[in-house]
């Protein structure tokens, strides 16, 4: 587990490393400085070095990097951008000592060519706006040159909160950050242009220990940050959240699974999630799905039972006992993948829902059905999504994960994809408190929050970006589901493991051969090694 940082976070731990812990800011940036140049030397063995600095603190690493190089006898020119009377007075003083040590400081319109390596020290965690004018031109200008760049801690024009491009920004081949990675290298586009990220611990602490092991914000007093930092979870962590195995276990208490999935023609779905519930330790699973699909999933999946769903469910009809039967039967159910989302479907959803006290992973159709009909989460109690002034905790009656992807958020939301891809913490974190449900906000970083504690997936690769991939999530959740593991855990656990087998099969098929029913194939070589 590492966290990850906003910028408000990381400030909180420079101030507390210098406050409390008496370090002087001085010490702090000549130790950055000092990873910046060793990057530097081992990665680019530059002769000629171009540092560009902001007037910042950021600013002050790239003037003492800087002074650094020429120490080791490497010509380190700097291109000033800013204003002196702005200058931070650690940014002052290394401009000072890197002049005293004979360094040149050129004019703003310097040639960028020439040198061997450009580090870019213009923006860092403290970028607060967009970038224009003179700025703007300069970071086009290093993108458009063919010299390798070095950033430090922030491509400049990185948001460190959100990863997104503030009007333009560097493209870097290498990044190097100090003690904690930020949340805007690990979401995109911002991890893209980080190129390779390095980590360097300068002696920053963590102030207060929480139950994640860090905590940061406490006291901010900006309500969108009254939770954990954010964590990402790495592949050492994996067998400490699965669920127990024993000895002496059998089939009825390894979790059974109810699967809701499959309309006429949708049977793929069906076999995707219950391939992955399977592979995934699940005890029994078994699939309610449309009676076309029976030889289809029992073909594909013989180790899956076949439950047709029933064309009437009204009360006291033979087809609602059927149901009430198999929802007794499940220790957790799993429904919408290729549920369709007509009058039937509709139905079928909605009497599920009333009627299962266990709990259950949502995803695809029965989220398109949810947004379009909120009500039928019982009980009633789903507020305006739309608006920021609901109360915080309006739980919904089931303990449901849902898993929607950025348009099945937007679904739900009312909100444009843009504004669910620009901030999808946020927007995760604040449908999860007005609902009490566990979001799964997919996409090539993946968000799953309880509205309190929040894991950002940064494992998985391109590779998962196929039709089907998802349908194999909700299977690997629900079975995560059926083996006890609360919502939360089951929820992030699953995240981990699907990516993990994304990247097992990634190793083995390449990204673009790869396709979602491998993903269940993948999970043993996850797995395997595992014991208990
Ligand atoms: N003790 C510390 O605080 C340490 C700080 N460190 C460095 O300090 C950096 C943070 O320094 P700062 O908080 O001074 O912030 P930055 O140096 O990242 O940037 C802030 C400066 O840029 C200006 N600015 C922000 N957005 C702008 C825009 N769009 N256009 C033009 N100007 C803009 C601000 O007005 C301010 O002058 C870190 O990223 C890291 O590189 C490191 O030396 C480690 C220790
Ligand atoms: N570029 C990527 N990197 C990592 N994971 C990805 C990437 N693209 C897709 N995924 C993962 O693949 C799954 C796709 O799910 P979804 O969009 O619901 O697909 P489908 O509806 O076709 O099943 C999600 O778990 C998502 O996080
Ligand atoms: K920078």
């Amino acid at each position: 587990m590492k966290v990850l940082l906003n910028s408000s976070e990381m400030k909180a731990c420079d101030v507390s490393t210098m406050m409390q812990y008496g370090i002087p800011s001085a010490v702090l940036m000549e130790r950055a400085a000092l990873a910046v140049r060793d990057a530097a030397v081992e990665h680019f063995h530059p002769e000629t070095v171009l540092v560009l600095c902001g007037s910042g603190n950021n600013g002050g690493d790239g003037f003492a990097a800087a002074r650094l190089l020429m120490d080791q006898g490497i010509r380190a020119d700097v291109l000033f951008l800013g204003t002196h009377a702005r200058m931070t007075e650690q940014c002052q003083l290394e401009e000072e000592l890197f002049r005293r040590s004979g360094g040149q400081v050129l004019p703003d319109d310097a040639r960028l060519s020439g040198y061997d390596l450009i580090i870019d020290a213009l923006f860092g965690i403290g970028l607060s706006r967009e970038v224009l004018g003179r700025y703007a031109d300069l970071i086009n200008a290093v993108n458009r040159s063919d010299t390798p760049v070095l950033s430090v801690d922030m491509p400049s024009g990185v948001s460190a909160d959100s990863g997104q491009v503030l009007g333009t920004a560097i493209r870097a081949d290498l990044t190097v950050t100090f003690q904690f990675e930020k949340l805007g290298q690990k979401l995109f586009p911002g991890a893209e242009l980080c190129g390779r990220l390095l980590t360097f611990d300068v002696g920053i602490r963590n102030p207060i220990p929480s139950h994640t092991g860090f905590s940061a914000a406490s006291g901010s007093g900006n309500p969108d940050q009254e939770h954990s930092p954010v964590y990402t979870l790495e592949e050492k962590d994996l067998p400490a959240l699965l669920p127990r195995r024993h000895a002496d276990d059998h089939k009825g208490n390894c979790g059974k699974l109810l699967i809701i999935s499959g309309n006429t023609g949708m049977a793929g779905a069906a076999i995707l999630a219950a391939r992955s519930a399977l592979r995934s330790g699940a005890g029994m699973v078994c699939v309610l799905s449309h009676p076309d699909n029976r030889l289809a999933i029992q073909t594909a999946v013989p180790e899956a039972l076949f439950a047709p769903w029933p064309a009437d469910l009204s009360p006291d009809s033979d087809g609602r006992k059927l149901l009430a039967r198999w929802l007794f039967w499940c220790d957790a159910a799993a429904a919408g993948p290729g549920l369709g989302t007509d009058a039937f479907s509709l139905s079928l959803l909605t009497v599920f829902l009333k009627n299962f006290k266990g709990h259950v992973v949502l995803d695809a159709d029965a989220l398109n059905l949810l947004a379009e009909h909120p009500e039928i989460l019982p009980p009633e109690r789903l507020p305006d999504p739309v608006s920021d002034s609901a109360p915080e905790t309006e739980f919904c009656g089931v303990s449901a994960v849902i898993t929607p992807h950025p348009g099945e958020m937007s679904r739900l939301t009312h909100s444009p994809i843009d504004v669910i891809l620009a901030g999808p913490i946020r927007v995760a974190r604040s449908y999860s408190r007005k609902t009490g449900l566990t979001v799964v906000l997919k996409g090539a970083r993946t968000v799953v929050t309880d509205g309190t504690d929040t894991m950002l997936n940064t494992l998985g690769n391109e590779g998962m970006a196929t039709a089907g991939s998802g349908d194999s999530l909700t299977g690997i959740i629900g079975a995560l589901l059926a083996q006890g593991l609360a919502p939360f855990d089951a929820a992030q656990t699953g995240v981990l493991l699907h990516a993990m087998a994304g990247d097992r099969a990634a190793a083995v098929l390449g990204t673009r051969s790869m396709k979602a029913g491998d993903l269940a194939d993948f999970l043993p070589e996850v797995l395997k090694d595992i014991r208990f």
